[in-house]
């Protein structure tokens, strides 16, 4: 970690570095989240993107993976657990935002040109890859939000691709089917019980007789947990460098943060789901990614270096995505991005699921909300407008 001057002196006198998530607003004022586009983005159907994002894009988009695991086999043991490790947890700084209003999104219809997500056209693989979620945790947050993580394998790859889901409504279909042999401990174990675990609790389902299942029938009633339109869904990539070493290259810790947050405001009745995908470095993987870091320090911007490495200039793919989105039983999301590809490439070959509303991400520093700014994000984010077709305004940006 550098020196002093980084990181937000705490009430324990230990320094938390300040990448992530917003600090509180040192007026005391009250956030509104309603504001999140506010004249910040442009939504012009034109793609600025140069030719060689367009062309590397598009192959990237018709990856074909690698042989298929069938899903029946265990997970290899040599599986890697997540680097994800971030030092601030979701919703620091939100209990000014208690009453905060949903973001607004911008609606989108991907079906056309004016459409509010480009004009290119991401060539996808015609079947979804297969994904199964083998295990859920409820993980309580240091922030009091809560949310459960789900872990998935697939028929792709060997990463462990997670979904972070935030409300008590969005479940998996692979996780609560019945597995062969499996006992009612079995199912506790794995995460596929309904309401919440407490010591001694023994069956899966919610018995009728339980405090805690007439708390959950009443609240059906009242409609008080009832699903309100499409939840917030961000698809996240893996970025060691922005979520776990406090790197000022890229904001990808703070919208990760950032997304969370959102997410968790007791407002947002319709949920959340973070798909977290493990491809890091636009898809090139870490090693690569330093290299194109040091390509970044002799001159080049973030699709140069990538070039310059044989690698496209995005490597991802989003069927993965899709997969997951379509076994948590979603058909309509709202997407939190300002990547047109993403947009398009996450519907799927068939509009499996379609983006309703596209929620922006602004950079926190541009809303004066906190975040960080440095050169070499500014040079990142620049890139990402001029030459990947972000929608995203840098006149937007404070001088
Ligand atoms: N190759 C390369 N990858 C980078 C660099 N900086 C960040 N990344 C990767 O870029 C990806 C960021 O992706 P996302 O957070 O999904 O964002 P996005 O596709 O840019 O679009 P948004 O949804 O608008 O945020 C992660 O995989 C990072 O590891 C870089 O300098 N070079």
């Amino acid at each position: 970690m550098p020196g002093s001057e980084f990181g937000q002196l705490q009430s324990d006198g230990t320094r938390l570095p300040p990448f992530y998530s917003p600090r509180p607003d040192a007026r005391g004022t009250s956030h509104d989240d309603g504001d999140v586009e506010h004249g910040d983005f442009s939504l012009s159907a034109g793609n600025p993107a140069s030719s060689n994002a367009e062309d590397d894009d598009g192959a990237s988009q018709n990856t074909i993976p690698p042989a298929s695991t069938p899903l029946t086999r265990p997970p290899p043991a040599s599986l890697l657990s997540p680097a994800f490790t971030p030092p601030s947890t979701p919703g620091t700084a939100t209990p000014s935002n208690a009453g905060a209003a949903v973001p607004r999104g911008i609606p989108v219809d991907s079906s056309i040109p004016t459409g509010g997500c480009g004009t290119k056209q991401p060539r996808l693989l015609e079947t979804l890859p297969e994904v199964e979620c083998i295990v859920r945790a409820r993980i309580p947050t240091t922030t009091g939000a809560e949310m459960f993580l789900h872990l998935y394998t697939n028929n792709v790859d060997n990463k462990e691709h997670l979904a972070i889901v935030f409300g008590g409504t969005i479940r998996s279909k692979s996780l609560d089917a019945v597995r062969d042999g499996e006992t009612e401990m079995d199912r506790l174990v794995r995460g596929a019980y309904t309401g919440r675990l407490y010591p001694g609790r023994t069956t899966s389902g919610l018995s009728a007789n339980t405090s805690e299942s007439q708390d959950a029938l009443s609240a059906n009633l009242t409609g008080e947990d009832s699903i309100q339109g499409p939840p917030l869904v961000r698809i996240h990539s893996e970025c060691y460098t922005g979520e776990t070493v406090w790197s000022a290259r890229c904001d990808c810790g703070e919208q990760l943060d950032e997304g969370a947050r959102l997410m968790s405001l007791p407002n947002n009745k319709a949920g959340g789901i973070i798909i977290y995908l493990r491809q890091e470095g636009r898809g090139i993987g870490l090693g690569e990614k330093l290299k194109a870091y040091n390509l970044q320090d002799l001159g080049s911007d973030t699709v140069e270096a990538n070039l310059l490495l044989r690698h496209p200039a995005d490597a991802r793919s989003y069927g993965l995505a899709t997969a997951m989105l379509r076994d948590l039983d979603q058909k309509e999301i709202r997407l939190l991005t300002n990547n047109p590809d993403k947009i398009r490439a996450v519907e799927g070959p068939h509009r499996e699921i379609v983006v309703k509303e596209r929620v922006a991400m602004v950079p926190l520093s541009w809303k004066g909300r906190g975040g960080f700014r440095a050169p070499e994000v500014e040079g990142y984010l620049k890139t990402k407008i001029e030459k990947m077709g972000h929608m995203l305004d840098m006149a937007s940006l404070p001088r």
